[in-house]
């Protein structure tokens, strides 16, 4: 996926999310904040597969970037116990590398491969029978006198990650046991995950200030770690190091997010609904046409937080700009 990660509110990850991104990182299920759908299937089957002395079946979870896939993959092996191995679709160029990853693996080990619907065709091959018969299909010797010898796997768990589940061909997505949809999390998980991360961070910050925070981290755990960090520099330097709602307001307002964590690419997208469509309907292809923007982008990044927040609505026709949005940019809205 292509985003501009020169976005300070984008979901995408930045060299600056690093410091302190493992000790922000909750290790235990009951650590990791809002997500109660997701949390309360996986703490089944965890539950399940352990009392039946099992690996766990593979898991894929999708959902926009920055809302915590890695931090659940970590999660699951750390409850079930056993050791994780990350990669990523883009990363296994040969069905070489993923045959050595998998002949690696021990007993009930997770395996994470995040971006999974970029893996290219001839290794995902390799995973079908990797996942069903937990073995590998190797053709040995060339031409006519080329046999298929399988070799068994130990059992393991796939966890893959991935921005749409519909970017994953129907074979691979079948072969998923359980399937976790991340969604946009609330305002007060995000208040609730900034104050976690304050105090692990030592930073001092009030409950307003944090909802102030959280009101414009677009729906984002990431988003909203980066902003606390960001807002306490400006907290340590200009004000006296205490992040209250005054001081969380004065520096968003100097990192130039606005009240609902729009940026500039938001407002162009809405503008151009607006102004060249007439607030819509319109094919998400012609919209990226006329603003210049990846249609995967505009799906996986811009959309789902515009209609978390009532913004824009999808019709079968196309999207169309809502009342609330016309609003915000002042625009008078004809029934
Ligand atoms: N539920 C949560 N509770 C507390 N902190 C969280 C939660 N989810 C995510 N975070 C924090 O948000 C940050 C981003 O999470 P993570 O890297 O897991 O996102 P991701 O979904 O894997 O993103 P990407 O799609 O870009 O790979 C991490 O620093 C993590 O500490
Ligand atoms: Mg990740």
């Amino acid at each position: 996926m292509v985003e501009d990660n020169n976005r300070i509110i984008s979901g995408a990850i930045r060299e600056e999310d690093l410091d302190g991104e493992i000790s922000l990182r909750p290790k235990w299920l009951h650590e990791y904040i809002g997500q109660d759908k997701a949390k309360e299937k996986l703490n089944i089957f965890i539950q399940a597969a352990k009392g039946r002395n099992e690996s766990l079946d593979h898991v894929l979870l999708y959902g926009p970037p920055g809302l915590g896939k890695t931090t659940l993959a970590n999660i699951i092996a750390n409850e079930m116990g056993v050791n994780l191995r990350v990669t990523s679709g883009p990363a296994i160029e040969r069905p070489g590398d993923l045959a050595s990853i998998l002949t690696n693996l021990g007993e009930d080990d997770v395996l994470f491969i995040d971006e999974i619907h970029r893996i290219n065709r001839t290794v995902e091959e390799i995973l079908y029978p990797a996942m069903e018969d937990f073995a590998l299909d190797i053709i040995i010797g060339k031409g006519p006198s080329a046999r298929s010898v399988r070799l068994d796997l130990s059992r393991f768990t796939l966890i893959g990650a991935t921005t749409r589940a519909g970017l994953l061909t129907s074979p691979l997505r079948d072969r998923f046991g359980v399937m976790l949809n991340l969604e946009l999390y609330d305002i007060h998980s995000l208040k609730d995950i900034i104050i976690r991360s304050s105090s692990i961070l030592k930073i001092k910050i009030e409950e307003e200030g944090a909802l102030e925070i959280a009101r414009r981290s677009r729906g984002t755990p990431r988003i909203a770690n980066r902003l606390l960090k960001r807002v306490r520099d400006y907290a340590q330097v200009i004000e006296d190091g205490i992040i209250t709602w005054e001081v969380a307001k004065k520096g968003l307002e100097i990192l130039e997010v606005d009240e609902l964590g729009l940026d500039a690419v938001d407002r162009k997208l809405l503008i151009a609904l607006i102004q060249n469509f007439g607030g819509g309907p319109v094919g998400i292809d012609t919209l990226s046409a006329a603003t210049g923007e990846e249609r995967a982008t505009i799906e996986d990044v811009y959309e789902p937080y515009l209609l978390q927040i009532g913004f824009i609505n999808r019709t079968p026709r196309g999207r169309m700009a809502t009342k609330k949005s016309y609003e915000h940019f002042n625009i008078p809205f004809n029934e």
